[in-house]
């Protein structure tokens, strides 16, 4: 690669610098920002461009219906949670999701943590008011605490590259549990039975049982386990805070190409998907895979607009859209959009979400989601691609590895009552291990019968 291509790609990331930015913090100290952005860039890249490109082949296949997506981790990471364990229970409870769905799918499950970047949230306010005081809303680690008072609020630019390290440390670790050997299909499989040997679970019984079959069919046909001890895992949060994306795009030395090394997947919320803002400008000018958000709100047009920015040559793989609509609206908005974006040619991979279409303030006054809407509104989503001949390839999901009680319902049937308990999120309520687990066998009954 010439110096000038190199100048060449940076120079046209530039560009995009000027463009509306919707979401961004109002940072107190330009100066501190200015030298947080260095440093960022003076960093070595958390993942790399040939891992990205493996990503989009991926997707690619998912697109097909040779694989099937599972996204998944907190909708909110945090500096003080990302502990071992954490990490640890967290990338367990997306493996033990993903075999069930690769029996329920037939195909292989693609496994992508929202993680190690998820540090930075659109809010529906600017600020927040408690008891009369109104302080900047909380918008994520990467630009202030969670703590109500001012100080925390507070943006501080330092926290770009703490947000670097806290992805850095966890991304090492989910390379080495995903390398290491902690990924053994047969350990996941032993993970799976313990679940289902709770009485709660007894539901999901029979297809445990088939799934156990299998295993041992596999086994005894001389299957080598030895080499499902190993994982493919990739990261993904959404680009939001251009300050920590751009820094982090580098030039590709095989190709001379723009990359965000700030993760393999990343994508563009549903507030942030302007057509002409700054974000869907930096998607368009790296070749990571790319996902845009979509709720029932989408207009075909601007959507079909989408399509010609980001993906022109129209690279399968390249573009997915994550429909996050709502279990009571999925099933007349949604089949619109998607015999309209096929009509056009278009090839998207088509992900579910079914956690933001479905929030709500409970009586007791949480942030909750209902299990069933979560379940229904996957149940729509695969019913419209089913009615169209087209492809549902994954779901996108906000959970965690821990017993918290976030989302009212499931088998553990948790109450409005029960929130309190272990209400543990700083943003939008996950699902806890078992109801993730759950859905995961819904979600498999499901794809079987597809
Ligand atoms: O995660 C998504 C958004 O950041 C979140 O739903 C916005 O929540 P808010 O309405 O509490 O700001
Ligand atoms: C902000 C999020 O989603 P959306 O852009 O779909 O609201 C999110 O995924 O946490
Ligand atoms: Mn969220």
């Amino acid at each position: 690669m010439s110096t000038t291509q190199h100048h060449d790609a940076l120079a046209s990331l530039a560009a995009g610098a000027d463009l509306p930015a919707a979401q961004q913090p109002v940072w107190p100290d330009a100066a501190r920002l200015s030298s947080a952005v260095a440093e960022l860039a003076s960093y070595p890249p958390l993942v790399f461009a040939g891992e990205c490109d493996v990503l989009k082949s991926r997707m690619a296949a998912a697109a097909r219906g040779e694989a099937f997506v599972l996204q998944g981790g907190d909708c909110a990471e945090t500096f003080a949670a990302a502990t071992a364990d954490n990490i640890r229970d967290r990338v367990k409870t997306i493996l033990q999701m993903a075999a069930v769905l690769t029996y329920g799918a037939s195909v292989p499950v693609v496994k992508v943590g929202r993680m190690a970047g998820q540090y930075a949230k659109p809010r529906s306010s600017g600020d927040e008011t408690r008891e009369g005081v109104t302080l900047p809303a909380y918008r994520g680690d990467m630009v202030n605490d969670f703590e109500f008072t001012l100080e925390s609020r507070t943006p501080d630019p330092q926290r770009l590259v703490k947000a670097y390290h806290a992805s850095s440390a966890t991304l090492n670790l989910v390379r080495a549990f995903t390398m290491g050997g902690f990924a053994d299909l047969r350990h996941v499989h032993d993970w799976n039975r313990g679940f289902v040997s709770n009485s709660a679970n007894s539901r999901y019984e029979r297809l445990a049982k088939d799934i156990d079959k299998a295993m041992k069919f596999m086994s005894a046909c001389g299957a080598d386990f030895d080499a499902m001890r190993t994982t493919e895992f990739f990261s993904a949060h959404e680009a939001l805070l251009l300050d920590y994306e751009r820094p982090l795009t580098r030039v590709d030395s095989r190709t001379g190409e723009l990359y965000d090394t700030s993760g393999h997947f990343i994508w563009v919320g549903e507030r942030t998907r302007d057509i002409d803002g700054a974000h869907v400008d930096f998607v368009s000018k790296v070749l990571n895979p790319i996902g845009v958000k979509l709720s029932a709100k989408a207009e075909v047009d601007d959507v079909l607009r989408l399509i010609d920015k980001v993906d022109p040559d129209r690279e399968p793989g390249r573009l997915t859209f994550i429909t996050r609509m709502g279990a009571r609206t999925v099933r007349d908005a949604l089949p619109t959009l998607v015999e309209k974006i096929t009509g056009s040619g278009a090839q998207v991979t088509w992900i579910c979400d079914p956690m933001h279409g479905n929030t709500f303030e409970s009586a007791s006054g949480y942030k909750t989601r209902d299990f069933e809407d979560v379940v229904e509104e996957v149940r729509g989503f695969f019913e419209v691609h089913q009615g169209l001949g087209t492809v549902p390839g994954g779901i996108h999901v906000e959970l965690t590895g821990n017993d918290v009680t976030e989302c009212i319902g499931g088998a553990e049937k948790i109450l409005d009552a029960d929130l309190t308990k272990r209400y543990e999120t700083v943003c939008d309520p996950r699902l806890n291990h078992q109801q993730s687990l759950e859905l995961a066998f819904l979600v498999a009954e499901m794809l079987s019968k597809d």
